[in-house]
């Protein structure tokens, strides 16, 4: 009943952190409450039923990992789970991805918070969903994606290496920055600091393959002028630009989740908050349940 409970809480602090991406106003490029950015097939609305019919891949990936360590098996049964999920995901959007790399990287830290029944440590948090990510899947497909043909093009890591190296955009930028900017701006605005912060420092491989190369240095150059003259009018001044270059920075979207849902899920924020300082690295929580 415990591992049920916990792992049903992790399964909805996720889908609450998608719902929480999503309607955060104005992202550039992205889909929110004023427009659908630079994307024909997507809405709030299929955004929104994207993060619902995901629910049962992250209770899933959290009841498989609850108290164990990880292993080959664990790792391709996680990937099966995954994958289930991506079907489900597409047949709820008619075929649109959403989620697919939320799937990945936000599973993969359920699973991690899982792995130690509801605790979560930093960055012992990240480093556990590495650990998962760098085990072998052998039924992984073959076939070719977005991600897979510009890390080929462009010899950049992508959403996979990502997670193997411990999410070093979360730890290094997003986190850093979300709970930094929260001391002295609203909510909204330190989190669109944080989603600007991953702009210019990911290779989002989203913008690469929309856009190439010039795609995405003028993506990253454009948002870092941003973070220097920070205002909600010049964030919708840059959604305009990135719309009408049909640049979309899915994989900051996704990585603005996954800061979401390890700050909401640790109850960092309210403890740093209380103590008036950033407490990334003594932090650690288990949370109710
Ligand atoms: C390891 C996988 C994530 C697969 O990765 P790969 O790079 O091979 O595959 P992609 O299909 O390109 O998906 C990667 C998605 O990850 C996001 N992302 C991009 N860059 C980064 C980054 N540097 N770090 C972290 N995350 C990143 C991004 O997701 C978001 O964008 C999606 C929209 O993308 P796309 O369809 O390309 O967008 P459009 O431009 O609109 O496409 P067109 O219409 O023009 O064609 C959206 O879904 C966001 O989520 C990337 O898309 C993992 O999935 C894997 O192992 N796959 C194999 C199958 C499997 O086992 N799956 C289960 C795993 S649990
Ligand atoms: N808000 C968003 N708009 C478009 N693609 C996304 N992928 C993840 N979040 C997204």
């Amino acid at each position: 009943m415990k591992q049920h409970l916990i792992c049903k809480r992790i399964a909805d602090e996720a889908v609450a952190a998608l719902i929480e991406e999503v309607q955060l106003t104005p992202k550039p490029g992205l889909v929110d409450t004023e427009n659908n950015g630079a994307h024909n097939d997507l809405s709030i609305s299929k955004m929104q039923n994207s993060a619902h019919s995901l629910h049962n891949t992250f209770y899933q990936m959290a009841m498989l990992s609850f108290n164990r360590q990880p292993t080959v098996e664990i790792r391709e049964q996680f990937g099966a789970i995954g994958r289930n999920g991506e079907k489900e995901m597409f047949a709820v959007t008619e075929n649109s991805n959403t989620h697919k790399g939320a799937i990945w990287s936000i599973g993969l830290l359920c699973s991690a918070i899982a792995r130690r029944q509801g605790e979560v440590l930093f960055p012992q948090v990240f480093t556990d969903a590495a650990e998962l990510a760098n085990l072998p899947d052998q039924y992984i497909p073959k076939s070719k994606t977005n991600g897979s043909k510009v890390k080929e093009n462009y010899g950049i890591p992508g959403a996979r290496e990502e997670a193997q190296q411990a999410f070093p955009h979360i730890q290094k930028y997003s986190l850093p920055t979300f709970l930094q900017a929260a001391q002295i701006m609203s909510l909204r605005e330190a989190k669109l600091s944080a989603l600007l912060v991953l702009i210019v420092n990911l290779n989002d491989t989203c913008l690469l393959h929309r856009g190439g190369l010039d795609g995405l240095m003028f993506a990253k150059r454009e948002a870092k002028k941003l973070l220097s003259n920070f205002s909600i009018s010049n964030l919708k001044k840059l959604d305009d630009m990135y719309i009408k270059r049909w640049l979309s920075p899915g994989g900051s979207a996704d990585l603005l989740a996954a800061t979401l849902f390890v700050i909401n899920i640790s109850g960092i924020m309210k403890r740093g908050v209380q103590h008036g300082k950033v407490e990334l690295h003594v932090s650690s929580k288990s949370f109710d349940y």
